[in-house]
């Protein structure tokens, strides 16, 4: 890796430093040591650097976008397979696609256009799920080394109601979880960090869960996992877990809600949940786009900051379409302009909401405030240097005469692409310049078109998963076909009239 050294940008620094407060430090010198950011002074004090990158008119700093929910091995479908419910769609995309990377050398290959692309689009810190075998997540964590990106990675595990070649004895899951943290651990680098992954409770035995935990526990590590997603997947743990009120409940039980835990998803999540993930420091992702096609309800933003959760904001790359964080940014705001349209919220997000959660939620939620999401001194440099000027057809957006400096900036969060990121910085040290990955060039990563080109197959149902499957998703059909829905107990927002239905036995 490239050494960090000194150096200094002059110029305008944008970050949000409370929800809602879009902040321009205008003309400044922001002095990077060793990754950090040692001073920030102003841009006439001469004397505050010894060399300076003076940034043109038009260009701007804005940190780092986190990405609090990513599915890596779900990226080579991102885009398709957007036709059925979760529980079908695990069984008739995801399962298969996750399996075929088993194939290390299609991993590596696939990992590396993965990381890429994260990067190219702002992401310089993702929270990953990997895949249930060991070898190809060891092979995502290398490439996220190799690549300078910042993230939090994770082996799957599930050890029921799975697919028959994509499942794992609890015993053999165990060991692999943590031989996969041991191998993170022992990079010792200080970007990239283990995390614990029971899929979500249909998949899990409690004997799993609470190994897991333990795992966790033993080595400080972040848990991910989803709760309270759509309907299909709440019916189902109400079934498995009927002395449960919620998967809240489940999750407090086998000791997975810690302060160092993010669940993606709870568009179902009652407000009692809501308060005990908050009295228990764990973080929600808000994954808008994935919502609108899997999840069955809109995640009320303000409400669960309201009731002192964090709140990141989450891709879900693949059941979100876009690799994007600006795209998420901003479903953000039209899934707020949802409810209140559907009057289950008065005030809606903005750009600037959208943008803290795009940056300081996601580093509240991950646990890494004290490192990134604003331009403060003692904080790792983690940047995007944003260039406004391209315009015409060489960029996403125009720029007219008259237009100011905030103008340009906010058009750029909600118009603006790859093409506007010029340079991304991950702990000061720049990993993409242009087109170029800029740690890349040790390694040979043939992007082989074969590869490339292998598209997921749908498979034919495996007996034990589809049986659940089609319960969960059929019955979802069928409860509202026969407006037999019930909700369940404290489950939020009644108007928003998601459909539950408690199984028949
Ligand atoms: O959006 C989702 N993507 C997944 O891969 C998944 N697995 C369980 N629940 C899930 N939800
Ligand atoms: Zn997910």
């Amino acid at each position: 890796m490239a050494a960090a050294g000194s150096h200094a940008f002059r110029g305008t620094f944008y970050h949000t430093p409370a929800y809602g407060q879009l902040e321009a430090l205008r003309d400044v010198v922001v002095v990077i040591q060793d990754g950090r950011i040692a001073r920030i002074a102003s841009g006439a004090e001469e004397e505050a650097v010894q060399s300076e990158f003076r940034l043109s008119e038009g260009q701007y700093f804005v940190p780092g976008f986190i990405d609090t929910h990513v599915h890596a091995p779900q990226y080579k479908f991102t885009g398709t397979g957007t036709d059925v419910p979760l529980m079908e769609w695990l069984r008739k995309y995801t399962f298969p696609a996750e399996t075929s990377f088993q194939d290390l050398d299609a991993a590596r290959q696939r990992y590396s256009l993965l990381v890429k692309r994260f990067l190219a689009n702002g992401t310089t810190t993702a929270m990953y799920y990997g895949s249930l075998h060991l070898q190809p997540n060891l092979v995502l964590v290398d490439s996220i080394e190799r690549l300078g990106q910042r993230a939090v990675v994770g082996k799957v595990n599930m050890d029921r109601h799975s697919p028959d070649d994509y499942i794992e004895n609890t015993s053999d899951g165990l060991r692999d979880a943590e031989a996969f943290v041991t191998y993170t651990l022992d990079k010792k680098c200080s970007r990239i960090q283990p995390c614990i992954t029971p899929r979500f409770i249909p998949t899990c035995t409690p004997e799993l869960m609470k190994g897991l935990a333990a795992i966790a526990s033993k080595y400080g590590c972040h848990i991910q996992s989803h709760i309270s997603e759509c309907c299909g997947e709440v019916n189902c743990v109400r079934e498995m877990h009927p002395d449960y009120a919620s998967d809240a409940a489940v999750f407090e039980e086998m000791g997975l809600l810690t302060s160092r835990t993010v669940m993606a998803h709870g568009t179902l999540l009652s407000d009692e949940d809501i308060r005990h993930l908050a009295r228990r420091g764990t973080a929600v992702s808000h994954c808008p786009l994935s919502n609108f096609f899997l999840g069955d309800a809109f995640f009320k933003v303000n409400h669960a900051l309201s009731l002192g959760l964090k709140v990141g904001l989450g891709t879900d790359v693949a059941g979100g379409i876009s690799p994007s964080m600006l795209s998420a940014q901003r479903m953000a705001v039209v899934n707020s302009r949802c409810l209140r349209a559907h009057k289950l919220a008065k005030d809606v997000i903005t750009f600037k909401e959208a943008l803290w959660l795009a940056t300081v939620g996601g580093a509240q939620a991950l646990d890494m405030s004290d490192r990134v999401g604003t331009f403060e001194v003692g904080k790792e440099f983690d940047a995007l240097l944003v260039d406004t000027n391209l315009g015409g057809t060489s960029g996403p957006f125009d720029v007219f005469p008259g237009e100011d400096d905030d103008q340009r900036f906010e058009k750029f969060i909600n118009l603006g692409d790859d093409r506007n990121l010029i340079e991304v910085y991950v702990q000061g040290v720049c990993v993409k310049r242009g087109d170029v990955f800029l740690l890349d060039s040790s390694v040979e990563v043939k992007e082989d078109a074969d590869l490339l080109m292998s598209a997921p197959t749908p498979v034919e149902p495996e007996a034990a998963y589809v049986d659940l499957a089609n319960r969960v998703d059929s019955s979802d059909e069928a409860a509202s076909m026969e407006g037999g829905d019930m909700a369940p107990d404290g489950a939020a927002a009644p108007e928003s009239a998601p459909v539950f239905k408690r199984f028949r036995h």
